[in-house]
Formats: C-alpha cells, structure tokens, sequence
C-alpha cells in the first residue's frame, strides 16, 4: 500500500496529542514487572513496541515474538535469563540480523544459559534462565545502549548486583541516564562514574509511573514547523526537564527556524530566523533523529554535515543508506563514509516527478520524508502502516493538520 501525501491547503494552527514515549513504556513495564507491582503503569504507549512487550510479559507461553522491537528483544532476554524455565525469543527477518552476541555474551558470564537458534550472534535466542550470580563485567558500549540498559535493569536482582564497565565509545549515553534514573524511581539508586556503573543488590518497589510524551516523534512536528514556516503548533504532553536525550531537538531546531516556549497549555511551537547555513551536528547522543534533520536540512536547502551516525546501520535498516537512496528521488545527492557520516554540500540532481520514498518497514523513514510535501510537493510514501512501531497515529494527526494523504 502507498499513501500519496500532499501539502496542507493553508498552514494553520494544530494541537498535536503527542504519543506517549516507547523508550519510558518498555523500561516501565519491565521494571513494574521486576517489581512484582500490581499497579499497572499510566499513559502506557499505544506503539506495537511497547505493545508487543506488554503481551510477552502477560503471556502463558515460553515463545515470544517481539517483531521489529529492539527494546523489546534486548530487554525481554535480560530479563528472561534470569527467570527459571525455557524461553524462546524470535523476531522480524530484520531483528534476525541485529546483532545481539554482545549482551548474550554478557548475561552467560553473569551465570545464564542462551544459546543461538539460527545464525551465532543474532536472534533468534534460546535462554535457558536461572538465578544470577551477578559481579563484574566488561562490556563495549559502542553499538548499542540498548544491551546496557536490560543488563542495568536486572542487576538489582542478582546475587552480587552489578558493576559494569563499558570499553570503547559510550554511544546513545542519554538512554543509559534514562535507564538509571527509572531504576531510582522504582527505589534503587546506582552509580556511574567514569566508565563504571555500580547497582547494588537490592529490591524494586511498586511505584505510580505514569509515561510521557515521546520527544522523538515531537521531532517530525518540528520538522513541519520549520518547513511550513506560519504554522503554530501546540504539542502535548512533554516534559520540559526530560531525560529523553531526544528532547535536544529543541534546541537543535532553533538554528533552522523553529522557536520553541513551553507555557501552561503545552509546548508552543512558531516561526523563527534560520541562524545557520550550515548544519554541523555530531548525532552519538541522539541517533533517532538523524534522519528528521537530513530530510529538514535538504529541504531547507541549508548544507550539512553530520557525525556520530555508526549505530544507523543496524537500526530498522541501514539508515544511511536508506537517506542517501531516497534523498536522491526528491533531487538530493549525499555523501557518506558509509560508516558514520553523512553530508550535504548543496548537490543536487533532477528531481524525480513524484517521488515514491521506500521506508524499508523503518517507521523513521516514513515519518520523517512525509514532512517534505511542504516543499517538494506531491509525494506517495511506500508501505506507510510502518509508523505503528512509535506513533501509531501519526497520519491521522497530518490529516487533522492539513496534509491530504490518500491511498493511492
Ligand atoms: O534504549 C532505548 O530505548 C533506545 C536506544 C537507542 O538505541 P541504541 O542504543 O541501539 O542506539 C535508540 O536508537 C532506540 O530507538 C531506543
Ligand atoms: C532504533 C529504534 O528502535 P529499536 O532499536 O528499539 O528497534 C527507533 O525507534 O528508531
């Protein structure tokens, strides 16, 4: 299916009821789970992520599908190895070829048994768990926070707690933060100093957690006001002080046009001065945001310069190239190390009569492409039911806007 999207007739004023953060939601119910709290948590997010987490944890199975969810899966086989029994985790052709030997690795030293069911490295996992011992444990933290944040979360549950130090660069460090200061919020403290990060023994206490609004889908309402210029938005449901890493798109924005004030009703987003002409941001921090700024910047026609992109390539797809390839069709010619860059210098090639951009089932390529109708016109977006991994309503929400998007 293609959904042909076109720009809004007139540019208007919209309150946007933001969907509520994966990120939070699959750390939350995983931790309540840890807590064995009866509370069921508030403002659980709508994603199939968070969905497909919250049916594995209610299952009567030892089978569990997370599909395309990375949190999901690397939580999930955390958590796993240290219940008794036999657990089998699988997921999409894609979760088949993100690797996983890092945090396997890592839980059968702590004391578990998982074991490969297909290729060495990758999901599908068998996990035969047990109790863990827990103590000390070197790990790379340079390709995914993700392996950090499940073991982080277990380790108050093992026998010895947990000290983790993580070798070579720190990737996607305000994800590890968010993690810990979750872990507080459900009652245990941990330390991180320099490369190490302690948690002690100790027990989760039930708590009321309620989830907030998702700083990285705010980004495509960022995106839209910068390429619609007169529009006033009114996004819902954020938090000012967030630890969302993602919430840095804010800032990030000022420089192309976006002035963002947060009042009573929400955070007020208007037209501003664009201060750059050119975008040089280094995304180790914040790589869900990498292609709303590539596909903004472009369309902007203001050059830019991005580093620290070395996760992109195992995300949902290969997002550099995805970015380079589908660029191209609206007229954009990028450049690439194909390993952690990615650049624009201005080139650009005949534009294609209405693009067709494939999403390559990443619910971030869809997202952040829709935006460009603003600018280059009728475009058809391939595959367009990928949103649902975040942001489930988010076509609803550019209909209400304005934007007319049709089955083709
Ligand atoms: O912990 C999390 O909730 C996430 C961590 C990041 O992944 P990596 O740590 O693999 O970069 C991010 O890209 C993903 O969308 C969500
Ligand atoms: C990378 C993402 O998700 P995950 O790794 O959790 O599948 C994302 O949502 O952009």
């Amino acid at each position: 299916m293609q959904y042909t999207i076109s720009a809004p007739k007139q540019v208007s004023a919209y309150k946007v009821a933001l969907p509520t953060s994966k990120s939070i939601s699959n750390r939350a119910l995983i931790l309540n789970a840890l807590a064995y709290s009866a509370k069921p948590i508030k403002n659980l997010s709508d994603s199939d992520d968070t969905q497909l987490m919250l049916k594995a944890l209610q299952s009567e199975s030892n089978v569990f599908d997370v599909g395309a969810a990375g949190t999901t899966m690397r939580f999930l086989t955390a958590f796993l190895s240290k219940i008794v029994g036999e657990w089998t985790i699988t997921g999409s052709e894609r979760m088949k070829q993100r690797p996983i030997k890092i945090l396997v690795e890592a839980l059968n030293k702590l004391g578990a048994k998982i074991e490969y069911i297909e290729q060495e490295g990758y999901p599908p996992l068998r996990i035969y768990g047990s109790a863990l011992e827990g103590g000390d444990l070197e790990l790379s933290g340079n390709v995914s926070s993700q392996y950090i944040s499940a073991l982080l979360m277990i380790g108050p549950t093992m026998k010895d707690g947990l000290r983790l130090t993580l070798s070579g660069e720190i990737i996607s460090r305000p994800y590890i933060s968010l993690t810990l200061k979750m872990m507080e919020t459900f009652g245990v403290k941990s330390y991180w100093k320099g490369n190490t990060i302690t948690v002690p023994e100790g027990n989760y206490q039930a708590t009321d957690f309620s989830v907030e609004a998702d700083w990285s889908a705010a980004s495509y309402w960022f995106q839209i006001a910068a390429l619609s210029k007169d529009c006033q938005l009114n996004l819902q449901g954020l938090k000012r002080y967030s630890e969302q890493g993602d919430a840095k798109v804010a800032a990030l924005f000022k420089q192309l046009g976006v002035n963002a004030k947060f009042s009573q009703k929400g955070l007020m987003l208007t037209s501003s001065e664009i201060t750059t002409n050119k975008f040089s941001y280094n995304f180790i921090e914040q790589p869900d945001l990498a292609q709303t700024f590539a596909v903004t910047c472009c369309c902007l026609g203001i050059p830019f310069k991005f580093t620290g992109l070395q996760t992109l390539k195992i995300k949902e797809t290969d997002r550099i190239n995805a970015l380079i390839v589908e660029l191209k069709k609206m007229g954009f010619v990028l450049n690439s190390n194909q390993i952690d860059d990615l650049s624009w210098d201005g080139a650009t090639c005949k534009k294609d009569e209405k693009p067709c951009i494939s999403t390559y089932k990443d619910h971030r390529m869809a997202m952040a492409f829709a935006p460009a109708a603003l600018i280059i016109g009728d475009m058809q977006i391939d595959d367009p039911g990928v949103v649902s991994k975040s942001y489930p309503r988010y076509w609803d929400h550019l209909k209400e806007f304005g934007f007319g998007v049709k089955e083709k």
